[in-house]
């Protein structure tokens, strides 16, 4: 009998999302035995410093692509929005799964909306692109640094430390608490981050057994809408911590991709979009990039990493 491991953080999302691999697997070959190899990683284990200035691309999936590597593991499953541009040799990004909802979550237990929070109300994220969409929209809020899993950041709010939080709905709805959405942030006032709702399966190039395996759990528009929102992301070199917002949508045959570069602060946000064919994915995203650049997306980057050093 074939076995396929899964290399997954512990986490309740990052488990959720390799027992849905895993029964997306069975679904499709139930001939198959598939094992999941929890293991930590450096981002797990360091809590208490803002993301934003431990630095490092891929905090959260080294350890996971070193057991792939070493072959204690076949391949790992990640939310798209935490996998680096780039990836090691060897390795590959193979299978893009459906998207869930990409939008960002507005969850409060006692106000519906953004707008409906008082002058000063202190916002919990930990997201530099979500601070900066915030400020812009309402500069009163005061926005707090919210580190954590998912339970973690939502007993936060139900500690009184914040008004309200914002988080992904997509890690809401998969874990069961849609309900404590109190409202979704429209996305032309919260862009998500490049693959936002999307889950990715990573494993060796050369495995090409496994790679047949994956292929039913491929959803073609999800990977077409996240290539572009990742080739953006590439070419203006951003990491995982970066006020950069992406998202794509396609519609019939062709693909609008909006994007922005924003202060922290939410005191510039430079905004801009392309429509092309899906089939020119990666080249509307770079497209796109080149163009925030040229409007100066660059000079507000490297304001960014300075002030976080
Ligand atoms: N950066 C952490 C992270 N990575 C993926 C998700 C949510 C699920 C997803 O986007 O697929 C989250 C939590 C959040 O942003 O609220």
């Amino acid at each position: 009998m074939t076995t396929i491991r899964i290399a997954t953080r512990k986490s309740a999302l990052a488990l959720w999302q390799a027992e849905y691999v895993k029964a997306e697997l069975l679904r499709h070959h139930p001939q198959l035995n598939v094992e999941l190899v929890p293991m930590s990683t450096q981002g797990d284990k360091i809590l208490d410093t803002p993301l934003a200035k431990i630095g490092g691309k891929g905090l959260f999936v080294k350890e996971l692509e070193q057991a792939m590597l070493d072959g204690r593991a076949d391949i790992a499953v990640h939310s798209m929005k935490d996998v680096p541009v780039d990836f090691p040799a060897g390795l590959m990004l193979h299978t893009i799964c459906p998207r869930e909802n990409p939008q960002d979550a507005f969850v409060s237990n006692q106000f519906a909306s953004l707008d409906q929070l008082p002058h000063g109300a202190v916002v919990g994220t930990s997201s530099l692109r979500r601070h900066c969409q915030l400020k812009a929209l309402r500069p009163d809020l005061t926005v707090r640094d919210l580190r954590g899993n998912v339970n973690t950041r939502l007993a936060k709010l139900d500690n009184g430390e914040y008004a309200a939080i914002i988080l992904a709905a997509a890690g809401l709805i998969r874990l069961g608490f849609e309900q404590r959405i109190a409202s979704l942030q429209p996305v032309d006032q919260s862009l998500p981050a490049n693959g936002q709702g999307a889950v990715g399966i990573e494993c060796r190039s050369d495995d090409i057994a496994v790679q047949q395996w994956l292929a039913p759990l491929e959803h073609a528009p999800t990977r077409a809408c996240v290539l572009a929102e990742r080739a953006m992301n590439r070419q203006l070199q951003g990491g995982c911590q970066v006020p950069i917002g992406a998202f794509a949508v396609i519609e019939g045959n062709s693909l609008w991709l909006r994007g922005l570069v924003g202060a922290i602060d939410g005191s510039e946000i430079i905004r801009h979009d392309v429509r092309g064919p899906v089939a020119d994915a990666e080249q509307l995203g770079t497209a796109l990039a080149e163009h925030l650049l040229a409007q100066g997306a660059d000079r507000i980057l490297q304001a960014v990493y300075q002030a976080a050093q």
